[in-house]
């Protein structure tokens, strides 16, 4: 399998300072109207590892990735990425720096083929921006590299499907592929496996861990499923009506009492 330069060169930078942070939220708050969705929330991310948000609805989870990749500006508090303070860089320019989140769905151009999703990103961040001739200019050097991210993430056999006409499941895989085709060091995933069903949930978890394992990603995750969390994170960070209630690693999270307390009903009994 290839990879390009690029690459190739920021994981070998990324493997000799493992355990270092490389995203770090600084007071972050972010109020709509009278709503405090995030109150003065200091995250740290450490390079290499697989780091969950977890918390009941309303708790803040989507407002923290929406100000972490630029799709809301915060209300106060700054971001930093990999050393440098990014609050004011464009959701655009972001994933040029390394950060991304996968696509949703309604990103996605679901009158093109699986594989053209995919070429688009990988030609537009190769050649800097996005021109409209990009959509006709499916170059084989691309179009390669963009194969190798779908059979990174199983879908190399939907090549020529139109993306309308995935699966829910594999639409949001193939949103992670073209989150992977900007290279990302640190990819947001956000509830990765909403909507599927037992097995279908495993194996998107088992996918997510080689990835991460076989690129050096850091992954930064929302996720519902409990038994996914704790089996997967490294560390685990709980939001509570804006505000981080504890951070560590799954064991100490799961024996935290005031985790186990914000977590009422059916929560409770999961972790
Ligand atoms: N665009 C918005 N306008 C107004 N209020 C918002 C907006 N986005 C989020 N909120 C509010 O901010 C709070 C945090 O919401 P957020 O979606 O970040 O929580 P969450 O933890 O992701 O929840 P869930 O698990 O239900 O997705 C909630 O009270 C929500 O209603």
């Amino acid at each position: 399998m290839s990879e390009s330069k690029h690459g190739e060169r920021r994981r070998a930078e990324e493997s000799s300072t493992a355990g270092t942070e490389i995203l770090r939220t600084e007071e972050l708050t972010k109020t709509f109207g009278g709503i405090v969705a995030l109150r003065n929330v200091d995250l740290s991310v450490e390079r290499g590892e697989l780091h969950a948000v977890i918390g009941p609805n309303g708790a803040g989870k989507t407002t923290l990735f929406n100000t972490i990749t630029g799709t809301l500006p915060p209300s106060s508090g700054r971001v930093w990425f990999d050393g440098e303070d990014v609050t004011d860089l464009s959701q655009e320019e972001r994933p040029h720096r390394g950060l991304a989140r996968s696509f949703q769905s309604n990103q996605l151009f679901n009158d093109l083929t699986v594989l053209e999703n995919v070429r688009i990103v990988v030609q537009t961040m190769r050649s800097g921006t996005f021109a409209l001739n990009v959509l006709g200019d499916g170059r084989s050097k691309y179009r390669e590299e963009a194969s190798d991210y779908l059979e990174r993430i199983g879908l190399d056999g939907q090549h020529n499907t139109k993306t309308k006409n995935l699966s829910h499941g594999d639409q949001r895989r193939l949103g992670i592929a073209v989150a992977l085709a900007t290279e990302p060091s640190v990819l947001l995933l956000d509830e990765p496996t909403s909507g599927m069903g037992s097995t279908e949930t495993r194996e998107t978890a088992d996918m997510i861990d080689e990835l991460r394992q076989e690129l050096g990603l850091t992954i930064l995750l929302i996720e519902h499923d409990m038994d996914i969390v704790l089996a997967m994170s490294d560390r685990i960070t709980v939001l509570n009506q804006g505000e981080i209630l504890a951070t560590g690693a799954p064991d100490v999270i799961r024996e935290n009492e005031e985790v186990q307390n914000a977590y009422l009903g059916g929560m409770r009994e999961e972790l």
